[in-house]
């Protein structure tokens, strides 16, 4: 209890806190006053330069332009960019002043650095702002003293700065809650953030797009947001453990702490399809930071073979794969089987390189026999790459002689005799060329038309359309029974002889699938030769268990000099199913030990602790979860009879939710469970919208889902559609714990008929039962 006493000391202590921060929103407001006159000045003056660039122009006469007007042209032109560049700059900084107003500040520290006479006080917030005397009035979240406010205890603690580690004594750490310039409340926290302050945080309702969590940063999530030192840091993060909240605030944050020399687009994320990325696109404008670059890893490698169709998100999911498939499939996803293909384009380096003619008009141009020479007759000191440039500089060569020859055949004359005036003007360099005789005009239009005619050869020689991937990779295939035991992956030749055949009758139907593309784009990369991408210095990649080992040692091939972070749940495999329990340290031998940080995350914030408990139940042989404390109902099953009877029990469950304000998601097995369960609601007039594909966006009011397009997001309410018995095998509790953990307040599960036996192990005190609703 607290003495009256203080409780006034409280009081007057909000005033004084409230009465600094309206002393520091005017200081905001006067500064974004200035900025906005900047803008104007620089407004006028771009007008200004504008119209003198006009001028400049109007003076020139013809296409005689003087050096003088040249000159002028370029300082203009600088000068254009500088006061471009000032007002973009001032128009950043004001919608962070703009953002910064409604709340200055969101915590305080005191302490006093060790050897320093005088306590300091600063305050925390979005951005820095300072006064005109260069006097921080707030610090960025991500300024190095604003490191004690995520990670350490009152008393003594360490920060990082520049020059070294720092070490201060820490007398207070207080969080506000502000809300439009006003404090609401404050809270005085002994360890690291409050759970009061996280308790508002999480009690809020969900929406379409994801926000930030800047204020209630978790020491274990900080740890991953400000590492900078490891080339892999993994991250096993329980569901709703905050795993895509923390790489937002990560990627944030390196762009600050590396302003200058880190761009947007040196950052790419990969995430798990693209009604994700729409949901944490806010995420960093929020913080005033541009996104990076994002993208699905189908999308990836998907848009360099334009002409096959990958298979998609639901035929991956939906393809019933037998034990035997099973262990071909894990054999090609494996690293080894990277390494084998990594080995075997080394034997390409001596012989077996498969090419194509190439053909002019129909015919064989240059035989593919005649490129094999030519390729193997670069020695022993040439690797795959520079062998393809020699090869290429060799076919030009072969093309322009072949120009030579061919201006001399029948059907060029023709075509010269049948060009009509303008097809003949057409090909004069000026309209009055003149020739010395009929004879070197000749030989001049000849020369134009073959080489126009050549164009194609030309770029597909340059394209490497010359070279057979196909029939390279299939090489590959037919090879590996004889370089790899399959018998220790108990696969046997006729099985793989199965997959082979598969493949090319997918093949010859220009399809792809998802577990193929892999290997046959690193075949293709590394005969051609290409180079990763050298530029790209940090690769976050989410839902890391849905990739295969295969995939990632691909992606490190692509990105070489990148930092990466990888974050998933294993618990969480829909794709991959069991084997992703092995792929930590598949990844892990694919980096250098000491290069590699493994960070686990417990807590689960998104979910109340009943519905955390009743996830957790599902697994049997899950990873930690620990719920965090904020109570809800129980999670409700609702048990029908029939699907009429259980559309019914949605029905009533939906008007519930939205009773309360919570929007549901209605999430189904496949993508045709929810096409039904979307007639049956419409036929009964409940609104709903259905989410389809990845490239949908998400909408407000009650979705319906199918499973695997849940992924990473989140809800207020969830209702699992049909979880009745047989509808999941024993290998998709991973699925069944996916969809489950999307609910934030409330968790309902329907079956008709007995419940699916992946629910049946949940303790009984951990839901209800409803029966007739
Ligand atoms: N430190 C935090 N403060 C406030 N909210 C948090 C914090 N960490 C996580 N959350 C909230 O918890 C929810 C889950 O976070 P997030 O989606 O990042 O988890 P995740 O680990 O990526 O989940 P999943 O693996 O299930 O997709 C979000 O609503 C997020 O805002």
């Amino acid at each position: 209890m607290m003495t009256d006493k203080s409780k006034v000391n409280e009081l007057d202590e909000k005033q004084i806190e409230q009465a600094h921060l309206d002393d520091v929103v005017d200081k905001i407001k006067k500064s974004e006053n200035q900025l906005r006159e900047h803008m104007d000045v620089a407004e006028e003056d771009l007008k200004v330069i504008n119209n003198a660039f006009d001028d400049i122009h109007l003076g020139m006469d013809g296409d005689a332009i003087s050096m003088d007007a040249a000159l002028s042209i370029h300082q203009q032109q600088q000068m254009l960019d500088e006061r471009n560049n000032s007002w973009q700059q001032s128009r950043q900084r004001l919608s962070i002043l703009k953002k910064l107003e409604k709340t200055p500040f969101f915590a305080r520290l005191d302490f006093q650095e060790k050897g320093e006479p005088k306590r300091e006080t600063v305050y925390i917030g979005l951005s820095s702002f300072t006064d005109k005397n260069d006097h921080f009035l707030v610090y960025d979240w991500r300024a190095p003293i604003s490191s004690i406010y995520y990670d350490g205890k009152l008393g003594d603690v360490e920060y990082q700065t520049p020059d070294g580690l720092q070490s201060v004594n820490l007398f207070l750490k207080r969080q506000f809650l502000v809300d439009g310039g006003k404090i609401k409340a404050y809270f005085d926290t002994q360890e690291t953030i409050g759970d009061q302050m996280l308790l508002e945080v999480l009690d809020g309702k969900s929406s379409t797009h994801m926000k930030g969590i800047v204020k209630t940063i978790q020491s274990e999530q900080n740890k991953i947001i400000r590492d900078t030192k490891s080339k892999l840091l993994f991250v096993q993060g329980a569901a709703g453990s905050g795993k895509t909240s923390a790489i937002l605030q990560r990627i944030a944050y390196l762009l600050y702490q590396y302003r200058g020399t880190l761009t947007s687009s040196q950052v790419v994320m990969f995430s798990p399809n693209s009604l994700f990325n729409d949901y944490i696109k806010d995420v960093l404008p929020e913080m005033g930071e541009q996104n990076m670059v994002q993208m699905t890893y189908k999308q990836f490698l998907a848009r360099r073979l334009p002409n096959l169709k990958v298979e998609s998100l639901s035929q991956q999911f939906e393809t019933v794969v037998d034990s035997e498939s099973k262990n071909i499939g894990k054999f090609v996803a494996d690293v080894d089987f990277f390494k084998t293909l990594t080995n075997y384009s080394k034997l390409l380096d001596q012989s077996g390189m498969a090419f194509k003619d190439i053909k002019f008009q129909g015919k064989v141009f240059i035989p593919k026999e005649k490129i094999q020479e030519i390729y193997y007759s670069y020695g022993e000191q040439y690797n795959l790459g520079n062998r393809i440039d020699a090869t290429v500089d060799r076919l030009i060569k072969m093309l322009h002689r072949k120009i030579g020859a061919e201006m001399r055949s029948n059907w060029v004359s023709e075509r010269i005799e049948d060009l009509s005036k303008e097809q003949l003007q057409a090909l004069y360099t000026t309209a009055d060329q003149e020739f010395k005789n009929g004879d070197e005009e000749k030989r001049f239009l000849a020369r134009k038309i073959v080489t126009a005619m050549m164009q194609g050869v030309n770029k597909n020689i340059k394209h490497l359309r010359f070279l057979n991937v196909a029939t390279n990779y299939l090489n590959f295939l037919k090879a590996v029974p004889k370089i790899v035991d399959l018998k220790k992956y108990d696969i046997t030749i006729t099985q793989w002889n199965q997959y082979v055949d598969n493949f090319i009758q997918n093949f010859n139907q220009k399809q792809i699938s998802m577990n193929d593309l892999t290997p046959y784009l690193y075949l293709y990369d590394l005969i051609t030769g290409k180079h990763g991408e050298l530029d790209m210095k940090f690769v976050f990649i989410d839902e890391i268990q849905d990739y295969t080992p295969f995939q990632l040692a691909y992606m490190k091939y692509k990105f070489p000099r990148a930092r990466y972070t990888m974050l998933g749940d294993l618990n969480q495999s829909i794709f991959t199913k069991k084997n992703s329990q092995t792929l930590l340290s598949e990844v892990q031998s694919l980096f250098e030990t000491d290069e590699t940080r493994v960070i686990q995350l417990v807590h689960s914030y998104r979910s109340t602790k009943q519905i955390t408990d009743f996830t957790k139940a599902i697994l049997t042989n899950g990873q930690k979860i620990e719920p965090f404390n904020r109570e809800g109902d129980l999670p409700n099953l609702l048990m029908a009879k029939t699907e009429a009877e259980s559309v019914q029990h949605v029905i009533g469950q939906v008007k519930e939710n939205d009773k309360r304000k919570y929007t549901t998601a209605i999430i189904a097995k496949t993508l045709a469970d929810a096409e039904h369960l979307h007639e049956l609601l419409k036929a009964k007039n409940v609104p709903s919208t259905l989410i389809r594909s990845e490239n949908q966006r998400l909408a407000t009011g009650t979705i319906v889902l199918p499973s695997f397009l849940a992924k990473g997001l989140e809800f207020d309410a969830v209702i699992m559609w049909d979880a009745s018995k047989d509808k999941f095998d024993e290998d998709e509790q991973q699925l069944v714990y996916t969809i489950a953990s999307r609910a934030m307040h409330r968790l309902t599960i329907t079956s008709i008929g007995e419940l699916s036996q992946l629910l049946q192990r949940v303790p009984a005190e951990d839901y209800e039962i409803e029966q007739n609703v």
